[in-house]
């Protein structure tokens, strides 16, 4: 297997460099920037000193879920809107198109990432394409597909080229056999959702390939995130998005899981914030490769209670999906996240209080303004 790998590198390598010595001509491309500078794989970015022709070129894979378009959004506010191309294999709504950068990827056609990646001078990938949690259980092939075979590509196209690689797992990577309150960051991990158990492959694999080939891989364990622009797409947390609508448009809310059910929770400008951090973090100071991060963990119930304060004809009832409580029994109900804060300085900005304020003042405006219109 080393040969082949030696040979497949060697073989790259000869086709990214022309044999002069000189600059490969690069493919015109809408996305294109004008920057001939390779950003080396262990530099620095915690700067704001660097110039536009030297910030990240930046890739994310399955860009139009939950966390894609608000990532697009905050890396073009740090690295200006053409360095940060969003792709999918969905048509994108008017205002992403309109957006910034757009355009078709199926992480399942390597040829096609690679053209990508090559064309644009991609630099940095963030790796967002997935069947969550209840969507997976529902069709394991595609999960095992997109989530396992799709992670392959995107390793060896991120080696191959000297990617930065972002890769986000989960609190699913966890099982019930797991240390659950806390999950600390090594432990045993047997999840029973395919879900978890490739983002658990997706840990391995990006750490194989830093140890093996040098790759600079960076992996952070999410939690439930909630969004409030954005709809999850099929996960177990999702009803703690879902609850936020209703609440303000019926007043009431039905929901999936038990009201005892503890997780992990965080809101998306922490998420997003996060995970940019851990990119700019200076290598020497990442301890691991994978991190848990944290912000709250609060069950059905205590959110209830919380949104209660706010609106105070609010009622919550209960149906329990037998698929999802599967599932959520078996994850982390606390997340130990003191590595990042001890290796990168992580910190949350977003508590209950916050949060529930945050999404009631969202949803409230926006209903608002549609009752205007
Ligand atoms: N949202 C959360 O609460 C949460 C928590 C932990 C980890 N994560 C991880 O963060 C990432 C983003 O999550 P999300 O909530 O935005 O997911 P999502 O399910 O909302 O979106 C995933 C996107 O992947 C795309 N996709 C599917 N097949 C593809 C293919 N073959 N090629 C390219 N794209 C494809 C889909 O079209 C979809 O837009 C995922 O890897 C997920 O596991 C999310
Ligand atoms: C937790 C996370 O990975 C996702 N929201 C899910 O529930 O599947």
């Amino acid at each position: 297997m080393p040969v082949v790998w030696m040979l497949r590198r060697v073989a790259s390598r000869m086709l990214q460099r022309p044999a002069c010595g000189c600059q490969a001509p690069v493919l015109p491309s809408r996305f294109l920037g004008t920057s001939p500078q390779q950003i080396p794989a262990d530099a620095n970015f915690h700067s704001t000193s660097f110039s536009e022709a030297d910030q990240p070129r930046v890739l994310i894979t399955g860009g139009l879920g939950q966390l894609g378009v608000g990532l697009a959004s905050f890396l073009r506010k740090r690295f200006g809107k053409d360095n940060v191309i969003l792709s999918d294999i969905r048509k994108p709504p008017e205002h992403v198109f309109l957006s910034g950068p757009f355009i078709y990827s199926d992480i399942l056609d390597y040829k096609n990432l690679r053209e990508i990646v090559v064309n644009n001078r991609v630099t940095w990938l963030f790796h967002y394409s997935a069947l969550l949690s209840a969507v997976g259980e529902a069709n394991v092939s595609l999960a095992r597909a997109v989530n396992i075979t799709g992670l392959h590509n995107v390793l060896d196209v991120a080696e191959e080229h000297g990617l930065r690689l972002f890769v986000p797992s989960t609190i699913g990577a966890f099982g019930p056999t797991s240390p659950r309150n806390p999950a600390p960051d090594l432990c045993i991990q047997r999840p029973r959702t395919i879900y978890g158990v490739s983002k658990v492959h997706a840990e391995l694999m990006g750490e194989y390939y830093y140890y093996r080939y040098g790759l600079d891989f960076r992996c952070l364990r999410y939690p439930g995130i909630i969004s409030a622009d954005s709809q999850p797409g099929g996960g177990t947390t999702d009803y703690a998005v879902q609850i936020f609508h209703d609440a303000v448009k019926n007043g009431r809310f039905e929901c999936n899981l038990k009201p005892s059910t503890r997780l992990p929770m965080m809101y998306i400008d922490d998420c997003l914030r996060a995970t940019l951090e851990v990119m700019e973090a200076p290598a020497e100071s990442l301890s691991m490769r994978t991190y848990n991060v944290n912000a709250m963990s609060f069950t059905p119930a205590e959110l209830a209670q919380e949104i209660l304060k706010h609106v105070p004809e609010f009622q919550i009832t209960y149906n329990v999906d037998p698929v999802r409580q599967a599932i959520a029994d078996g994850w982390p109900m606390n997340f130990d996240d003191s590595n990042a804060r001890k290796d990168w300085g992580w910190k949350h900005d977003f508590d209950l209080p916050e949060l529930v304020t945050t999404m009631l003042n969202f949803h409230g405006s926006e209903s608002r303004v549609a009752q205007a219109n």
